[in-house]
């Protein structure tokens, strides 16, 4: 919890710096460096922080001397959240009856840190109504872009904005409309947004806005800090500071609000997983909703991802008559590179699109 502590205060004063130092933070992936969505929420990426070599070249992209004690800390962070994750990965192979996979299995992977903020939603109130008509699967992703109109979804929005004396000197309003959809049966034609997905819309600044269109009610939420997704490693270990905003959708469809709590972390499968296991370890949709007025939520996560070149590939224990092969192996890198193509955004599951075996590819 000490520890925790630290991490919590390094965190500050890195979302602290200015942007054109955290947009230092770079790697030559796609989205594992620096990012924001959104003006809700923003992140850094730090590959393998659980070297101190690696951590320490994080800071020296923020800092020209780096930062020791930060690095030193957010390495030793790291590396406490990466003995509980092998911890957990040697369970579920133990589980399963495939202990001899085991050493290969976490020899084959390698780690990735997320350190996020999502600032507070504007003390105000929104009420939006919004139509949305979609004929097309719409794919969220963890990247940030719920793109509505690379997914062929066509919808309308009039907003009225009504600047309260409360806006100060902020006379630029921004106003924000996506549609965040989870498609899992095959839809075609039109989808009743209310039934099958959320709309959502954000206002940053501070104002009160009424926006409206269309004949359906939809869901409207103001403060989605991260659409809904499921992730793309094997997977993930967050600790979420105080304030909560992590929900999980179960398998009924059902979203669940996980509360944190003091020592307590969250394990999440992601899609890597998903295919190694043969499909017996769901990767369960997710997205952050922070609801709490005026709060700024912080977390930090370290994900598991297989190494570049290695075939992930179910054991033949997991494949049976009750469990037919469900994923045809594949490096991970590819399934990657996919997940950042138009029809990998598309896709309502990019790891079925990419792999599975019912796609018929
Ligand atoms: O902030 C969180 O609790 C979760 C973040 C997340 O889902 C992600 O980075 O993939
Ligand atoms: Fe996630």
């Amino acid at each position: 919890m000490e520890l925790q502590g630290s991490v919590l205060k390094a965190m500050e004063e890195l979302f602290a710096l200015p942007t054109e130092a955290k947009q230092r933070n770079v790697c030559p992936k796609p989205f594992a460096g620096y990012f924001s969505h959104n003006g809700l929420s923003e992140s850094f990426g730090i590959k393998d922080a659980n070297i101190l070599e690696k951590a320490h070249e994080f800071t020296q992209q923020l800092w020209p001397e780096g930062n020791k004690s930060i690095s030193k800390m957010i390495q030793l962070y790291a590396e406490k959240l990466a003995e509980l994750d092998m911890m957990v990965r040697r369970l579920i192979l133990e589980s399963y009856g495939i202990e001899y996979f085991i050493d290969e299995h976490l020899n084959s992977t390698y780690y990735r840190m997320r350190l996020m903020k999502y600032i507070a939603r504007p003390d105000n109130d929104i009420t939006a109504a919004v139509g949305a008509n979609v004929d097309n699967g719409a794919n969220d992703n963890a990247d940030g872009d719920a793109n509505v109109n690379d997914d062929g979804a066509s919808i309308g929005v009039k907003v009225n904005v009504d600047v309260g004396d409360d806006v100060n000197d902020n006379d630029s309003v921004n106003i924000g409309v996506g549609v965040d959809i989870n498609v899992e049966t095959n839809v075609n034609g039109d989808l009743d947004a209310e039934a099958n997905g959320d709309a959502t819309a954000w206002v940053v600044g501070a104002v009160s806005g009424n926006a409206s269109v269309g004949a359906k009610e939809a869901n409207v939420d103001a403060e989605l800090g991260l659409p809904s997704h499921t992730d793309k490693s094997l997977s993930g270990i967050i600790y979420q500071h105080q304030i909560d905003g992590l929900e999980v959708k179960t398998k009924e469809g059902k979203w669940i609000r996980v509360k944190p709590a003091p020592n307590t972390v969250i394990v999440i499968a992601g899609d890597a997983l998903c295919a190694l296991m043969n499909g017996r370890i769901p990767s369960p949709y997710h997205r952050v909703r922070v609801t709490e007025r005026k709060k700024t939520r912080y977390a930090a996560a370290l994900f598991s991802y297989p190494k570049e070149g290695y075939i992930i590939d179910s054991p033949k224990e997991l494949v049976d008559e009750k469990h037919p092969r469900a994923f045809k192996p594949f490096d991970f890198v590819d399934l990657f590179n996919f997940y950042h193509t138009e029809a990998g955004r598309r896709a309502p599951s990019t790891l079925q699109a990419f792999c599975g075996v019912s796609a018929g590819k």
